[in-house]
């Protein structure tokens, strides 16, 4: 008999096709919101699984000042307090007015707990949300259940599957 379950099916697997798409339907979500006439002034990606991400939605809304800030948390699937471990350039982020922070996705929202602080005023968007952590998310464009993970393209590479009725 088949198995009733597929193997990792509390598994979301995003190509880059995928991620090229969510990422552009969070550039044209956020297109005209910025606070100066609609316009974003500058794009910080948090590394590294936003640079992705921030560097699609900064060449859809034309975005040329682009900067990061890099937190360090997880160890692969399990995570420790975040800490900030480079700052974006100061003069040009201010109180984060203008500023559209991007990650790849929230999940408990610790981190972007940790960079909202040192930005109060920015926008934060990510292309993923797990309920715990949408409420430090401003715009995001796909929910997945707490107890997915997210697995995106740059951890995966392309390999033989047995077929689902393998041989006995
Ligand atoms: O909402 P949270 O529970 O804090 O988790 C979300 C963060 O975890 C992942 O980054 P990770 O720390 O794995 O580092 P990476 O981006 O360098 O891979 C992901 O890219 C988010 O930045
Ligand atoms: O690749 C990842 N997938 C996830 O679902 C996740 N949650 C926190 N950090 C994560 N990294
Ligand atoms: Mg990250």
């Amino acid at each position: 008999m088949a198995p009733d379950r597929l193997p990792h099916e509390k598994g979301f697997h995003v190509s880059w096709d995928q991620l090229h798409r969510d990422a552009r339907a969070l550039a044209w979500r956020l297109d005209g919101q910025g606070p100066d006439n609609g316009a974003w002034r500058a794009v910080v990606g948090i590394t590294r699984g936003g640079m992705a991400p921030a560097m699609i939605v900064s060449r859809e809304l034309d975005i040329r000042l682009v900067d990061t800030i890099s937190v360090k948390s997880y160890n692969h699937q399990s995570q420790s307090a975040p800490v900030i471990i480079k700052m974006p350039d100061r003069d040009l982020v201010g109180d984060g007015t203008g500023v559209l922070i991007v990650d790849d996705l929230v999940d408990t929202g610790r981190t972007l707990e940790v960079v909202r602080a040192t930005m109060p005023k920015a926008h934060v968007a990510t292309v993923y949300a797990k309920p715990m952590g949408r409420p430090q998310v401003d715009t995001y464009i796909t929910e997945v259940s707490q107890d997915t993970w997210i697995f995106f393209p740059w951890d995966m590479a392309l390999q033989y599957v047995k077929p689902y009725r393998a041989g006995e």
